[in-house]
């Protein structure tokens, strides 16, 4: 993993980061590594890939994120979107806590573990499945990566959310038959293009709003 490819994604994304950041960053790819052989967490094995498909495709959402407070990762797996946004946004002011929510046992445990690990202070792992999550306060917006599709995303999550509160989808290309299969009283607001340097594939972030 190339700490100088790292960097040069972090100005390509035009994102300017805390200082122990980029050693974060490198230090969660190099768990992720090291104990996807155990707990099979993603199917990209090679160094460079887990920085451009994992890190960077993580981190480009960050920009259209907006002021909010609080956010849920949903299917988290191994920590994505979550453990990257949580590294990128320590010290932000607000504050974002973020929680994540993964069923899978021994996928949570890894989070529970990278969060101690990182000093994640702002990140809260939650082993449960989402339909199960009542959370105290609602969240402004609900993030999800490569979790499901986007009716039945905005169906399993809605309970998350403060009323005004937006999803977040991270798609590849543009999910047109997606966007057609959502219930009527949820609307596309914006579908931003995403660019993830060396990634070299589509990729959008569709926002949604309950209407
Ligand atoms: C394909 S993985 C994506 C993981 C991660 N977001 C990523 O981009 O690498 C989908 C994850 O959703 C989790 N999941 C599936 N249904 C769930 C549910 N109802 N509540 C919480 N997590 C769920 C699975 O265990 C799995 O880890």
């Amino acid at each position: 993993m190339s700490a100088v490819t790292l960097e040069r994604g972090l100005a390509e994304l035009g994102l300017e980061l805390p200082a122990d950041a980029q050693g974060k960053l490198l230090a969660f790819a190099a768990l992720l590594a090291k104990w996807n052989k155990v707990y099979n967490l993603t199917s990209i094995r090679d160094a460079g890939q887990m920085l451009t498909h994992h890190l960077l495709d993580s981190l480009a959402v960050l920009p259209h994120l907006g002021d909010i407070e609080r956010l849920a990762d949903v299917g988290s797996g191994g920590g994505l979107p979550c453990i990257p946004l949580a590294i990128a946004t320590q010290g932000r002011e607000p504050v974002l806590a973020i929680s994540s929510i993964e069923t899978v046992n021994k996928k949570a445990s890894f989070q529970q573990q990278a969060k101690i690990e990182l000093g994640l202070a702002t990140l809260t792992v939650l082993n449960e499945r989402v339909e199960n999550v009542r959370p105290d306060r609602p969240f402004d917006a609900v993030i999800s990566r490569a979790f499901s599709e986007l009716a039945d995303f905005v169906g399993l999550t809605q309970h998350l959310l403060r009323p005004g509160g937006r999803f977040l989808a991270m798609k590849g290309v543009y999910p047109d038959d997606e966007i057609a299969r959502l219930p009527a009283n949820f609307r596309v607001v914006e579908a931003v293009p995403l660019t993830v340097p060396g990634l070299g594939a589509e990729r959008h972030l569709i926002i949604v709003e309950k209407s």
